[in-house]
């Protein structure tokens, strides 16, 4: 399969016929955008990270987005159990390593349970991508300090070792596997002044996840209807708090013909 308007426009259709529930372990700053930005796309989220009750969340979902945004020790465990039955379920996962680079816990953390289950699809700015295959890169907190671009072929190998998709954000967005790298060019500067951007990328991918098998197109998918929705707030917006709302709003109308017109996407084969 290639990405294109029309599977766009397909998963998406899906996505809102079928109301997948998307499990999520995330941190407590996005909570709320992403559970909102998940029902605005048309999808049903659930936040649920108690240890005594994973098991049986991940049952019923259709996907399982992991993000380490504000972690301890009681919620990696809860993580590493979510993740362990996801696997064995057969359940699409999505890993947001949030501030790997930053400390030795996150990239520590991050390595331990991508070796324990590893995800179908990782997404992260491109600091945090540097940061899990042991370059020599520090994240600034939250925010990345890299280019995208410059972190490709770092993603490649990471895409070969652990057999999954890698997703960097950033200006530009590469989504990259083992055989394809798809660039996406939409989203807008005003972005980066709203937190949680990147986590609620992270967030749609599950939904994508859940109704196409294919990962890297799903992926490919999820990012650029983030991109596109953003575009399409922050030129309604005055500033970040507006376009926080105007975000939702974008994804809860966004249309066939809104995709056809604004979608930048690129496909480079290696
Ligand atoms: N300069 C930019 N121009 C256009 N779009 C951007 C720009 N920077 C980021 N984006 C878009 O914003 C979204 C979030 O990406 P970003 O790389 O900022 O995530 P992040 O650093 O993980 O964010 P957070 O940790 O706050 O969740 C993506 O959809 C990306 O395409
Ligand atoms: C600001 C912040 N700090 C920890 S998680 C988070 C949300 C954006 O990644
Ligand atoms: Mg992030």
């Amino acid at each position: 399969m290639t990405p294109c308007v029309h599977t766009l426009w397909q998963d998406l259709i899906s996505i809102r016929e079928t109301t997948p529930l998307i499990h999520n372990i995330t941190n407590y700053v996005v909570m709320n955008n992403t559970a909102n930005a998940l029902l605005a796309l048309g999808a049903s989220p659930v936040m649920a990270h108690a240890l005594n009750e994973v098991e049986e969340m991940v049952n019923l979902a259709a996907a399982l987005v992991i993000n380490i945004g504000t972690l301890n020790d009681d919620w990696i465990a809860a993580m590493e159990t979510a993740m362990l039955f996801a696997k064995q379920q057969k359940k699409p996962i999505i890993f947001d390593p949030v501030g790997a680079g930053a400390t030795n816990y996150r990239t520590e953390t991050t390595r331990k349970l991508l070796n324990i289950a590893t995800p179908t699809v990782i997404r992260g700015n491109a600091s945090e991508i540097a940061a899990i295959s042991n370059q020599n890169i520090t994240t600034k907190g939250v925010d990345s300090t890299q280019d995208s671009q410059t972190v490709v072929r770092v993603a490649q190998t990471l895409a070969n070792l652990y057999q999954c998709t890698i997703v960097i954000s950033g200006a530009v967005d590469f989504i990259v596997s083992k055989e394809r790298i798809f660039q996406i060019k939409n989203g807008h500067p005003l972005m980066t002044k709203v937190t949680g951007m990147g986590c609620t990328a992270t967030a749609l991918t599950g939904a994508f996840l859940a109704v196409n098998s294919d990962a890297t197109i799903a992926a490919t998918h999820a990012i650029a209807v983030m991109g596109i929705a953003g575009e399409i707030a922050a030129e309604k917006s005055a500033g970040p708090g507006t376009l926080q709302l105007n975000f939702l709003d974008a994804l809860y109308n966004l249309k066939a013909e809104d995709i056809a017109n604004r979608l930048k996407l690129t496909q480079f084969n290696y």
